[in-house]
Formats: C-alpha cells, structure tokens, sequence
C-alpha cells in the first residue's frame, strides 16, 4: 500500500433501484447459494420515487468492516452480507488515486476493512424490495472500490448471494434473473430483456397499507412454500401483484388507464381528512393532474365508478391506505460522484 500517510479514506457512493417481479422468484433449490426453483421476470422501478444509496468507504485506520443501515450501526457478520464481502474482494484489483496519493494493490484488499452507509428511502423489510435495491446497491458501490472488472451479470450472481431478487435490481428496464442449472450457481444471473424506454408508459401504482416491518419474511415464506406447497410449480401472476407483504402493486398499460384507475382507487380509499393530498400520493404526482385531482375537493367530488350500478351502494374505506406510490420502469445503479450526497465523512469514515 503505497501511501505516506495512514489518515485516508477513499469513498464510493451510488444508487440503486428496487423492482417488483411480475413472474415472482418464491422457493430456493438451494438456501445458501440463492439459486431459485424458477426464473422470474421483474420490472425496474424509477430509483427517483424508490431507491437505496449507499456509501463504501476503505481506509488504513479502519480496524473492522462496519456497516450502518438508516442511520444504526447493524452487524456484517450474517453469512449474505459475507458471501457478498467475500466474492467481491475475491475479484478486487489494483486501484490507484493519484490526486490523493494512494495506491492499493489487489492483494491489499485482504488486509483492508470497509465501512458501510446505507439509506433506504422508502420502508426497510416492509414488503417493498428493500432488500434487492439494498443488496443491489452493495454489490454495485463495493465492486467500484475495490475496481472489480466483471460485467452487469457477473455482478448480479453476487448480488443474489445477498438476497435473491437484488439479482435484478443490478439493471433498469425489464429483467429477468435465469434461474440456472449448476450447482455453484455460477450461471444463476439476471440479464437485461429491455430498458426503460421500451415501455415508458407503463404506470406502476403501490398502495402501501402497510409500511410496518413485515413478520414472515421472504426467506421464510418461501422455505414454507416449498415445504407445503403443491400448487408451487403451477402458480401465474397477472397484471396485479402482491410481493411478501399487505401493499397491492397494480400495473397500468399507460398514463390514460392509470389515470381512471387512480380516480377509482381514490374513490374507495380516500386519504384520512386531515390528509393532504400531495402527502397520500408519493412518486409521480403528475397522474393527479391527469386524473383531474388537484387537492381533497377534488377526490370527495369524485362520482362513484360508472361500472358500478346505481342500486349497489359503494362502501368507501377511507384511511385504509397508508399512501400510494405512483411510479414507472427506471434505470440501473448509478454512481454517484458529488460528494455531497456522500453518507460517510471523507475525512473520518464514518456516519455523517
Ligand atoms: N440498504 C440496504 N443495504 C443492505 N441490506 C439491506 C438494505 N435494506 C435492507 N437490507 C437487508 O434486507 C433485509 C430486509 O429484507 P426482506 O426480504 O425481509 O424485506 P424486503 O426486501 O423489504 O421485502 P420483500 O423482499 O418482500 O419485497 C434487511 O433486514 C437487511 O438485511
Ligand atoms: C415476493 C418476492 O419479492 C420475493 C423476494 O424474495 P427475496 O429476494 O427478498 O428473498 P431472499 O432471496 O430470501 O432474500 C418475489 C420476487 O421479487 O420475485
């Protein structure tokens, strides 16, 4: 390691998305690797309404590999977070940053520690994929530090080995995570069918009625699935889905469907009264505008949906939906190189 002085700190930070499978990944054929009983196919949602950002910094004086997620101190030492650890050092090459002087040689990476800051911005173990843009986002910062040079695919084998659908959240667009056939799991990678452009749009709307940790997780749900299940193999999904948790994902062709549908899903569920309007709707608010909703008047003003006959009455489940989420197919991870947007402090390393 060639550098006079020990007080360095070289950092990385970028973002990345979280997606919702349409075909779901939901049963392992192997625990430990992350390899699935199926292939699953999932679209990409705009990391600018949903998305993890993440900070990988190394320095000399770092004595441990330490990770904070949303501000707490959490442990590495679970065997997802050392399988990602370790495949990436494994692939780590020579980095050199003249402009502050340092030097670190591919073999370095065994004796350095990193530190870690992640911020989710949406709800963390909810049932909205924090762990695939988590993991997505882990794998894509580290392998920037320590200059692995592999590919987007490459990548997502790692990023499975920390939670299964992170495979896919390593592209934008539409994904699909092949499942495999060997026992390593080595071809067991997400690939890009097409970006987010070929669809652009396509309206994804989350009613979130839940953002409350979820007590069944994936992991856990799926293990119990293949226990139990016989209908496993022959599940479908359509053009709505439910991930692991309560919050309905609803997928609308285009802006002039997911407008009427906004209309009749504010109809049912209106925000609480004392709710504003802009608050309840998160993500891409421009819908509201379509949909002829600028403020409450608007949404108490709405007529009951014209499919519903006169002579049944319309229940209304006010307050029932926590808020929803209006967003679209978006982008992979990104970099990001203002450090202002840094979550570590390049002087110290840790937690700004
Ligand atoms: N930003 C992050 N960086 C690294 N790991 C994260 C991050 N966010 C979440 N995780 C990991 O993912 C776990 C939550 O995963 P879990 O599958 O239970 O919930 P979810 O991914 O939000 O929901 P689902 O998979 O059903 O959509 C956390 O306990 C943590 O280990
Ligand atoms: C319902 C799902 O979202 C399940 C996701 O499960 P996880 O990827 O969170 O599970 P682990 O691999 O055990 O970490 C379906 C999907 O994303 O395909």
């Amino acid at each position: 390691m060639a550098s006079e002085s020990q007080n360095w700190v070289l950092m990385v930070t970028a973002r990345a998305p979280t997606n919702i499978a349409v075909i779901k990944y939901w049963g392992k054929r192997d625990e430990k690797l992350i390899l699935p009983v199926n292939d699953s196919i999932s679209v990409t949602l705009d990391p600018d309404h949903l998305c993890t950002t993440t900070t990988v910094a190394v320095s000399p004086s770092f004595d441990q590999d330490r990770m904070w997620l949303n501000g707490k101190e959490i442990s590495l030492s679970g065997g997802r977070f050392q399988s990602c650890l370790r495949e990436i050092r494994s692939r780590a090459g020579d980095v050199e940053d003249k402009e502050k002087g340092i030097k670190i040689s591919k073999e370095d990476w065994g004796k350095l520690h990193v530190h870690i800051a992640s911020y989710n911005n949406f709800p963390t173990a909810a049932g909205l994929a924090s762990s695939a843009a988590g993991f997505a986002c882990f794998v894509f910062s580290l392998a920037k530090l320590m200059n692995v040079n592999e590919n987007q695919s490459k990548l997502s084998a790692i990023a499975r080995q920390g939670s299964g659908s992170a495979c896919r959240s390593l592209f934008g667009g539409f994904v699909k995570w092949i499942m495999g056939k060997d026992e390593n799991g080595c071809d067991s990678l997400a690939v890009q069918l097409t970006d987010e452009k070929h669809w652009d749009d396509l309206v994804i709307l989350v009613a979130v009625v839940s953002s409350r940790q979820k007590e069944t997780s994936s992991t856990t749900g799926m293990r119990e699935s293949i226990e139990t299940s016989l209908l496993l193999q022959h599940r479908a999904k359509v053009a709505y889905t439910f991930d692991a948790g309560p919050n309905a994902v609803l997928i609308a062709r285009n802006r002039k469907v997911a407008s009427l549908l906004l209309q009749r899903l504010l109809f049912y569920f209106p925000p609480n009264s004392d709710a504003d309007l802009n608050s309840y709707i998160h993500g891409d608010k421009s819908i509201l505008r379509d949909a002829g909703l600028e403020g409450l008047k608007d949404v108490e003003a709405l007529p009951p949906p014209p499919e519903i006959k006169d002579n049944v009455p319309s229940q209304k489940y006010r307050g029932d939906v926590s808020y929803f989420i209006c967003t679209r197919p978006g982008r992979g991870p990104v970099y990001l190189s203002d450090e202002s947007q840094a979550l570590l402090n390049p002087e110290t390393g840790l937690p700004k």
